[in-house]
């Protein structure tokens, strides 16, 4: 089976590359940018060295006509235009970025500031959560890979809404960190190395585009149906290149204790290899999951405060985009989901 990459010279790109390069069956046609077209691939990627592709121009006929696949690893606003190119093509999109993710248009241009996608192309976009809208997946040729930290947050958060301890009133706070390389590869004066090393940021607060995101998706595992509580969500930047962490607290709806929440965790995600819950008492750290697509997390209520913490960390660029994008291909097109992502994360 083939695919192609359009933004492939980015960060979620050459993962993508990087991944697909040891996937058993889906094979790179082509990769295309918008600024490079006709330059190889290795010409500002000496790691990519041994490659011999060249930058191609975006032709989605072409394109269609070549591969089963296409993942659009491009920016947000960008994805949406490319996207109704492909749409009346034989073939499946992966996007990557922000665009089709959210259902309500007016919420996507309030918080992306952006004006949204066309609504039919929205409604025939899945959600692409993998651990949990494989059916859907499965069964739609548009998916909406999941934003890096709605990955973490989400994943942990799942099992006290879908086992009942949490609901829509629920009060939560998510307390997020990632590395730099999740702001993409175009340096800017937030990122450059003088402005990050040795120093630890908050940004975009209570404005992150994510919390809407995070919000709808809560609102579907919500049992009671009512509008989901505001969430309180903020972000920080840490000096590393790849990593998140999302630490997270819930009030919960009657009283636990951590080895019943471990259990819980376990027995929810038992079935989900890339979901790895963490013994009582212990707590993950992102480099455990560095360049894999494994998400590790570790839960325990705190009997004081009523309060379950929930600890989750990913690898932004594997399962918070490339990973998870390959991981949704093989659901799309019928493969083992863990094919060409079953690789152990890079330690030390
Ligand atoms: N970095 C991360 O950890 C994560 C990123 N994402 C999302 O994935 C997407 C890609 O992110 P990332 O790789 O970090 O971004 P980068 O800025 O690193 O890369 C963007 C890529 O898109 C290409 N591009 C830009 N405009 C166009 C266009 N009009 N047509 C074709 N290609 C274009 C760029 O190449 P050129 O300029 O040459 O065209 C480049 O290859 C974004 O939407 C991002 O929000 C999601 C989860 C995590
Ligand atoms: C560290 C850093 O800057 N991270 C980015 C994540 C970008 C992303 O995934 O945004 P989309 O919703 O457009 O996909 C941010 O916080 O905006």
């Amino acid at each position: 089976m083939f695919v192609s990459i359009v933004g492939a010279t980015g960060y979620g790109g050459l993962e993508l590359i990087r991944l697909l390069n040891n996937h058993p069956h889906l094979k790179i046609k082509s990769l295309h940018t918008s600024s490079q077209i006709g330059r190889s691939l290795h010409d500002e990627n000496a790691h990519l060295m041994h490659m011999k592709d060249k930058l191609e121009i975006m032709d989605p006929e072409a394109i269609a006509k070549n591969s089963d696949i296409v993942f659009l690893a491009t920016p947000s606003g960008v994805s949406s235009d490319l996207i109704s190119q492909f749409s009346d093509l034989d073939i499946k999109v992966i996007d990557l970025s922000g665009d089709l993710r959210l259902q309500t248009p007016g919420e996507y241009e309030y918080w992306y500031k952006k004006p949204a996608a066309p609504q039919p192309i929205i409604e025939k976009a899945v959600y692409g959560l993998s651990e949990w809208n494989a059916n859907a997946i499965k069964q739609s040729t548009i998916v909406a890979n999941p934003g890096c930290y709605p990955t973490a947050s989400l994943l942990g958060l799942a099992p006290l809404y879908t086992e009942g301890l949490a609901e829509a009133a629920s009060d939560v706070i998510i307390d997020a960190k990632s590395g730099v390389s999740g702001a993409g590869k175009s340096p800017s004066a937030v990122t450059h190395f003088s402005e990050m090393n040795e120093n630890f940021k908050i940004y975009k607060v209570n404005q992150h585009q994510h919390i809407p995101e995070i919000e709808q998706q809560l609102g579907r595992w919500s049992q009671n149906m009512l509008p989901i509580h505001p969430i309180t969500f903020n972000t920080h930047l840490v000096p590393m290149t790849r990593g998140i962490m999302a630490t997270m607290y819930i009030k919960v709806d009657r009283q636990t204790s951590s080895a019943e929440l471990v259990d819980l965790y376990k027995t929810v995600y038992e079935d989900h290899p890339f979901v790895r819950v963490q013994p009582h008492n212990q707590f993950p750290s992102t480099k455990q999951v560095f360049g894999s697509n494994f998400c590790d997390i570790g839960v325990t209520y705190d009997e004081r405060t009523g309060k379950v913490t929930v600890v989750s960390v990913i690898d932004n660029l594997v399962k918070g985009a490339a990973g998870q994008a390959i991981q949704n291909a093989n659901i799309l097109m019928g493969l083992e989901e863990t094919a060409g992502l079953w690789n152990s994360p890079l330690y030390p």
